[in-house]
């Protein structure tokens, strides 16, 4: 288990965590989730001891990460795809790894084809695409089959087979009692992959819940309903209707109305009473994205402004109109879900069937390598959001975020893992790194521990103590 205990970390004047306390139970996935610069990664650096808190403490197991046991066969971590030696191969880059801590080399073939990287093993990793790197930071901390494992954007880059396979690791791995912290900005692809939610904004705690709770907590439920398209009238009589009631209408792009404060029973009969045929009256609860937009949306620090082209565009004629926003394209200030089945609703798991094969569950183990022919296109990560707005009251928040500290610094936090490899000063570390960082990949970190790579991949301990689990 993870526990966090009041942690802070300033760097200088700017607050970074404040007074942040989780834990992070075994057993499960839990999704670490908070808009940009909002701490995330510097938590994540702290548990594993490459930046040291300001005050409060965290700790793995009861102990905090330099002092662990034999830490790097405790706990794996990928944090900075990128940092890895870019001429070495994915093989031997994994190699290096795993000697430091005694791991054999048959295990690095392993996990090379557990993330499915076998046919270009031998291949410099300056070669990959984004998502190779991925797979090979993830190869990384799974090397010595720890029992806590720490994701940071783990599918940042890999294409849809690689997000589901990611997917489906994360789960085989809390299912077999492993920690499993994971950051991702894809809330599809958490509420899909986490059963409990930590949230922050502003380096402060929002919520700290599970998945089901966090969307409830969240989010109102709704009812979509459609009137005949032929018949504009008839949508602004229920309108009228539903609004007399009590009820919350909101029109959507596609022409249907969202209704809140309404049981569905209620706007059957309004409906009926006031002759107005109805195409569609269907239940909704908010999607995973929606819940985190509303409780995260007064802690964004980096929000895009609408590009005026100043000096670029030609002004508009006199009396012209700026063009409408176009369907489906979605317009500033108003956020509403898609339609259900259309990525509006999280899939089921099940959906996607069968049983993973292979360890970790990782699908598809004997298929073809799709590396062996081409390189996965990456895809966005987060996507640049206009200021989302739902049509409900803003719920009350469990603690107010952090006021704005200093002028944002939006330099992005470099690790020094090229693997998972936080680094521990303790006198029991692993040996020196063999792995030189990728140039410009040194730790930013003042106060980062003293080199001694202690990859966090590496093999498990036959007397991993219960409570690091
Ligand atoms: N070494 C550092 N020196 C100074 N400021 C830092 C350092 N590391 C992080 N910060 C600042 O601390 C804040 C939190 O950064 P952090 O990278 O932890 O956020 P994050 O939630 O991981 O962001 P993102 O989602 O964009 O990756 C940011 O304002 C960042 O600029």
């Amino acid at each position: 288990m993870i526990e966090a205990v009041g942690l802070t970390k300033r760097y200088g004047d700017k607050t970074a965590v404040y007074n942040l306390s989780f834990q992070v139970r075994p057993g499960a996935v839990t999704g670490f989730l908070g808009p940009n610069g909002s701490g995330k990664s510097t938590t994540m650096r702290m548990i594993l001891g490459l930046d040291n808190p300001t005050s409060g403490s965290v700790t793995i197991g009861g102990h905090p990460y330099r002092r662990l046991p034999n830490a790097p066969r405790q706990v794996g971590a990928l944090l900075d795809a990128k940092a890895v030696h870019g001429g070495r191969s994915a093989r031997n880059h994994l190699l290096s790894l795993a000697q430091l801590s005694g791991i054999p080399a048959r295990r690095v073939d392993e996990v090379l084809g557990v993330v499915g990287l076998q046919d270009v093993a031998k291949k410099r990793s300056k070669g990959f695409s984004l998502g190779m790197g991925q797979r090979l930071g993830i190869a990384a901390a799974l090397l010595g089959d720890p029992q806590v494992l720490l994701f940071d954007e783990p599918v940042n880059g890999l294409d849809p087979e690689g997000i589901l396979w990611v997917r489906n690791l994360m789960r085989a791995l809390a299912a077999e009692g492993r920690t499993v912290f994971v950051s991702s900005h894809l809330m599809s692809e958490m509420a899909l992959t986490a059963d409990h939610l930590i949230v922050i904004g502003r380096g402060q705690l929002l919520a700290d819940m599970s998945v089901r709770d966090f969307i409830s907590a969240n989010s109102a439920d709704f009812a979509r309903v459609r009137t005949p398209d032929t018949d504009p009238e008839l949508r602004e009589k229920l309108t009228s209707a539903l609004t007399e009631a009590g009820g919350h209408v909101m029109p959507e792009q596609d022409g249907a109305l969202r209704v809140t404060g309404l049981p569905l029973p209620r706007i059957s009969d309004l409906a009926h009473e006031t002759d107005v045929r109805l195409w569609e009256l269907s239940p909704h609860q908010a999607s995973l994205e929606e819940a985190y937009m509303r409780m995260t949306q007064g802690s964004v620090d980096y929000r895009s402004t609408i590009d005026q082209k100043a000096g670029l565009q030609q002004p508009l004629p006199p009396g012209a109109q700026p063009p409408m926003p176009v369907p489906g394209q979605g317009q500033p200030g108003w956020y509403a879900p898609p339609p259900p089945q259309q990525g509006g609703q999280p899939f089921a798991p099940a959906a996607y069937g069968g049983a993973p094969a292979g360890a970790y569950g990782a699908p598809g183990a004997g298929t073809a390598n799709p590396y062996a022919q081409q390189p996965a296109q990456p895809q966005q990560p987060a996507q640049a959001h206009q200021p989302a707005q739902v049509p409900q009251p803003a719920q009350a928040q469990p603690s107010a975020p952090v006021p704005a500290p200093a002028a944002p610094a939006p330099a992005a936090p470099q690790t020094p893992v090229g693997s998972p490899a936080p680094q521990q000063a303790s006198a029991d570390a692993a040996p020196a790194a063999p792995q030189a960082p990728a140039a410009g990949k040194q730790t930013a970190a003042a106060d980062a521990a003293p080199a001694a790579a202690a990859a966090s991949a590496a093999t498990a301990t036959p007397t991993q103590p219960e409570d690091a689990r």
